[in-house]
């Protein structure tokens, strides 16, 4: 696979920290806007050079355009439809990505890649398999995930992400285009993999943070993540993903990142929760919900109904939503039975 050395039109749709992050990376090599859905916000970003709501310090290049207008952002990559292989990014949460895709339904738009991760609310679909009931099966589509925290990506510190598609042209495609200046681009196939991991480790990182925040000690930390580990790929293999996948960025990388990292916010749901703090007031004191919230409820359903063991979401689960103790929650995982470790 080859680096990129013409410039593409990049779209990004999602002026959050990651999608604002992502901007700021690919603007040095490439002409990219970026859109955001609320114009006081836009305005206030162009006016400052600068996402002062969602990514403060770290400043926009001036290359990077920035727009609230929903057909400039489109056009800037239609325009280039017919001589150059424009990509469009969608930076939004999980719960935005549906209605994200309504407004690009039924228009003829390029290759489409995403970085929410986690599983939808409500019909517990993957990511892709939301852009395929909304798009169909006519656009491509890639997943790009992997332990990337925006904080470092915008200061352009080393990172290395998985591109997973099943078009080989397309992973070819986001690779040659994101692939340098610090950032290391894999590419997989694995699609259900590489989002299942992605999905799931942040419901890891809530119960790590809950445990480092208990002062259950570093022992509990790497046991929880080894678990965690075993947990998100006995799932993810009843989904159809390949164990390997388990093992590299989107899997195992991401779910170290997560849980050991202060920048995570969902290990910081986790580290309030310990403190005793509802829900409630951890989502007003955050500014957001973190998507490992939404999904340890989304991955309690799906196992229960597909009849895997993932005792640590359910305990997540049961903390998040049923008012179970943290502290008693922990002491009910570690009076589970003994079981093989490989089973
Ligand atoms: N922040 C990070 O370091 C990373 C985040 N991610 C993932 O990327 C996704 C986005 O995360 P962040 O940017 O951090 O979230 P954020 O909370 O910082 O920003 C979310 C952005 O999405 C926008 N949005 C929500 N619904 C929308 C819709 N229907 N249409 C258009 N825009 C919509 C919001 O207005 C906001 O600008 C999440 O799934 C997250 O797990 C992945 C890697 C790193
Ligand atoms: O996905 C992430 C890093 O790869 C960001 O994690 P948080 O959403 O927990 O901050």
């Amino acid at each position: 696979m080859q680096q990129q050395k013409k410039p593409s039109k990049i779209t990004v749709l999602g002026a959050g920290a990651w999608g604002t992050a992502v901007a700021i990376s690919l603007a040095s090599r490439h002409d990219v806007l970026l859109w955001g859905r609320n114009p006081a916000q836009m305005a206030e970003t162009e006016g400052a050079r600068e996402n002062l709501h969602y990514l403060p310090g770290h400043p926009l290049p001036a290359s990077l355009k920035v727009s609230a207008d929903f057909e400039a952002a489109l056009g800037h990559v239609m325009d280039a439809l017919d001589d150059e292989a424009p990509l469009l990014i969608l930076a939004c949460p999980v719960a935005g990505l549906r209605p994200l895709l309504g407004q690009l339904q039924g228009r003829k738009i390029p290759n489409v890649v995403w970085l929410c991760k986690g599983f939808e609310a409500g019909t517990g679909l993957l990511p892709h398999q939301v852009v395929a009931e909304v798009l169909g099966n006519e656009v491509a589509g890639a997943a790009l995930s992997g332990p990337s925290f925006a904080q470092e990506v915008a200061r352009a510190l080393p990172c290395a992400l998985t591109v997973a598609s099943t078009s080989g042209a397309l992973r070819e495609r986001v690779v040659a285009a994101a692939h340098g200046n610090n950032l290391r681009v894999y590419a997989c196939d694995d699609m259900v993999g590489v989002e299942v991991g992605g999905a799931v480790k942040n419901v890891m990182a809530i119960a790590t943070g809950t445990a480092d925040g208990l002062g259950l000690g570093l022992n509990a930390r790497a046991a929880l993540i080894t678990r965690g580990l075993a947990e998100i790929t006995r799932l993810g293999v009843t989904l159809g993903a390949q164990p390997g996948t388990f093992m590299g960025l989107a899997g195992m990388g991401d779910l170290i990142l997560t849980c050991t990292g202060d920048l995570s916010r969902n290990r910081r749901v986790g580290l309030a929760l310990a403190q005793g703090k509802q829900l409630d007031a951890i989502v007003a004191e955050l500014g957001h919900v973190a998507e490992g919230v939404p999904c340890a409820k989304s991955v309690r359903a799906l196992a229960r109904r597909l009849g895997v063991d993932m005792p640590i979401t359910e305990a997540v689960a049961a903390v998040l939503f049923d008012g179970v103790d943290a502290t008693e929650m922990a002491q009910q995982l570690l009076a589970r039975d003994p079981r093989d470790e490989l089973a």
